[in-house]
């Protein structure tokens, strides 16, 4: 029906959003993105209404394992929440507008702040596997190459040519999430870092991985960073949370290997643990101020 180039064109992503919107009654205010394995995040969401992403008008399919294509909304204590079980990827084949489409739907939805989650490799020798580090910061790699969300010419009624991304994740948010999980009890392995984003899908070599670290990367994934950029780009808040759920190898003496079933078998581990975060976070999240 669209053409790829207009992937994410306000058109197009409006046309979904006006469909989505016909189907429910809800007006999502939070959109919440689940990570790798991390879908069950989604059941915190009570009178829900689910979507399967293929039958969606103009939304990509998921096809990654551990992302299960569903678009839920639903409520959280009184907050309206949409969320994404299931994210895409470069690497899946999808252009870069075409991964942050929902991000943009989110916004014509009404949603003001975005949760995203990802699963990604601990760079930072201190981390351990379990630990949710709340992004701080981001190196985006394909960026410095001009793969890029924002590439092409600018819509105006999304947001401006050339947004910052010094605030790219909101620092009042980022207190309100470190609150509470140390609240939870969750001190020992909450953490706060900077995470770089890769193409995939082949995960790093030892090399890549001494470089990003060397650059100032405490985590390293395939994802996020895109959907960052084009909830800032639209002046939706944005909190960031990884889930560390392998250590990337840094010293050739290491015979450890990264691979997809660790990173799922982690998320379901600390499950529990994000859902009591998001539970306790998202009635918390000051409404009506979008910067
Ligand atoms: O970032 P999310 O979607 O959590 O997934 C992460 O896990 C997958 C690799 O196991 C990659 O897709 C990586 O980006
Ligand atoms: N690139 C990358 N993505 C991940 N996702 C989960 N773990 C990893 C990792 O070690 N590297």
């Amino acid at each position: 029906m669209f053409s790829e180039s207009a992937a994410n064109g306000f058109e197009e992503c409006s046309a979904t959003a006006k469909w989505l919107l016909s189907k429910t009654e809800i007006r999502p205010l939070v959109g919440i993105v689940c990570g790798s394995g991390l879908g069950s995040l989604a059941d915190i969401l009570e009178d829900q209404i689910a979507f399967q992403y293929s039958e969606i008008p103009n939304f990509p399919k998921s096809t990654v394992h551990g992302h299960a294509g569903r678009l839920v909304f639903g409520m959280l204590k009184k907050t309206p929440c949409v969320c994404m079980q299931g994210r895409f990827h470069l690497y899946e084949g999808y252009s870069i507008q075409k991964v942050t489409m929902p991000i943009r739907i989110f916004k014509l939805l009404g949603v003001e702040t975005v949760l995203l989650t990802n699963a990604a490799g601990g760079l930072n020798q201190d981390y351990n596997v379990g630990d949710i580090m709340i992004i701080k910061d981001h190196i985006n790699m394909p960026g410095f190459v001009g793969i890029h969300p924002l590439s092409g010419p600018n819509d105006e009624r999304f947001g401006i040519r050339f947004p910052s991304m010094s605030d790219a994740y909101d620092r009042e948010l980022h207190q309100l999430a470190h609150g509470v999980g140390v609240e939870l009890g969750y001190g020992d392995f909450l953490r706060e870092g900077v995470y770089c984003v890769l193409g995939g899908p082949s995960f790093e070599t030892i090399a890549e991985c001494r470089l990003i670290n060397k650059l100032g990367a405490d985590a390293v994934g395939m994802s996020t960073v895109h959907e960052v950029i084009v909830a800032r780009h639209c002046g939706m808040r944005v909190l960031a949370l990884s889930l560390i759920t392998n250590k990337a190898v840094l010293s050739y003496e290491n015979q450890e290997k990264a691979n997809h079933e660790e990173v799922l078998q982690t998320g379901r581990w600390r499950a529990e643990q994000l859902v009591k975060l998001f539970t306790t976070l998202v009635p918390r999240i000051p409404r009506g101020n979008n910067t």
